[in-house]
């Protein structure tokens, strides 16, 4: 099922909810019953996607976790994502791998996330230029989702510098001949609240996927107030505080309560800024 930005209206419409979860799973982090299954990330990925897609419009694996643990690892995130795609087409799968490399390499990647793997999105690095982006945007059903404005305390090395325009706002003005909200979003982190407003001058309508609220202490209502938009706009995802939410037998209950918490904030902060 391919994702368009009208699919995804519809659902944060339906669900009330802008949330994405992070699957930012590590093994040491997760319920010590779980830690000898052999396929235990694959087994945690699945109790929490089946306790959350109700009220999650999206999930975010961030492939690093995956990495990390070699061909194993790879094994459970290509099982989560088609986990996700086949019992629950309607949710949209983020490929967090941060990728962006020569015409020639991106291309590589671009098949990697989308011809063998069905993600609907995969975050990349802008910095090589339109010609390192271009490969992922021939895939004209799936989403290219930029690094703008990032939530780390390093975003103000090389993002915050130039005079009249700063490195993120030549990201969002130049990529916008790229390809448009249809099949472009921009990462902007929830720490950096205070930049929403510009951030929307330069993209009015574009989804933004806003990481940083939870384990990083941004704030979803700040988000909202300067960030949403007609069509809400805005994928706020949380990972730790969601699926490390508790640690005993009950972990996915507990990461469902947490996701709750948040997508009640979120049915109150659509009533109240769209
Ligand atoms: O692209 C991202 O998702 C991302 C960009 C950014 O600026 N900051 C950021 O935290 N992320 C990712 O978002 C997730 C945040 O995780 P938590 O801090 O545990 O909610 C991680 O997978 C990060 O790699």
């Amino acid at each position: 099922m391919t994702m368009k930005y009208q699919d995804l209206v519809r659902q944060i419409e339906k669900k009330q909810s802008f949330l994405c979860v992070g699957l930012d799973t590590a093994v040491e982090k997760m319920p010590k019953h779980l830690h000898q299954t052999p396929d235990a990330i694959f087994r945690f990925n699945k109790a929490i996607i089946d306790a959350t897609h109700d009220i999650a419009v999206a999930y975010k694996p961030n492939t690093a976790f995956y990495e990390a643990l070699g061909v194993a690892g790879w094994q459970a995130f290509e099982e989560t994502v088609l986990y996700i795609k086949s019992k629950y087409p309607e949710m949209f799968v983020i490929a967090d791998a941060k990728r962006g490399d020569i015409g020639n390499t991106s291309e590589r990647y671009a098949k990697a996330f989308f011809e063998q793997l069905p993600c609907d999105a995969l975050t990349v690095a802008p910095y090589m230029g339109s010609d390192s982006v271009q490969p992922f945007l021939t895939f004209k059903d799936k989403w290219v989702i930029l690094l703008a404005l990032t939530s780390n305390n390093g975003a103000t090395d090389f993002q915050f510098t130039g005079e009249e325009k700063k490195l993120f706002e030549k990201v969002l003005d130049t990529s916008k001949n790229w390809a448009d909200e249809q099949q472009l979003m921009y990462v902007v982190g929830a720490t950096q609240a205070e930049m929403f407003t510009t951030i929307r001058k330069h993209v009015p309508k574009s989804f933004l996927l806003v990481p940083g609220v939870g384990a990083q202490g941004g704030s979803l209502s700040e988000v909202a107030k300067y960030g949403m938009t007609k069509d809400c706009g805005l994928l706020v995802n949380a990972s730790r505080s969601i699926i490390y939410a508790g640690s005993g037998h009950d972990f996915a209950e507990a990461a469902r309560a947490e996701a709750k918490k948040m997508q009640q904030e979120m049915a109150s902060l659509l009533k109240e800024y769209r």
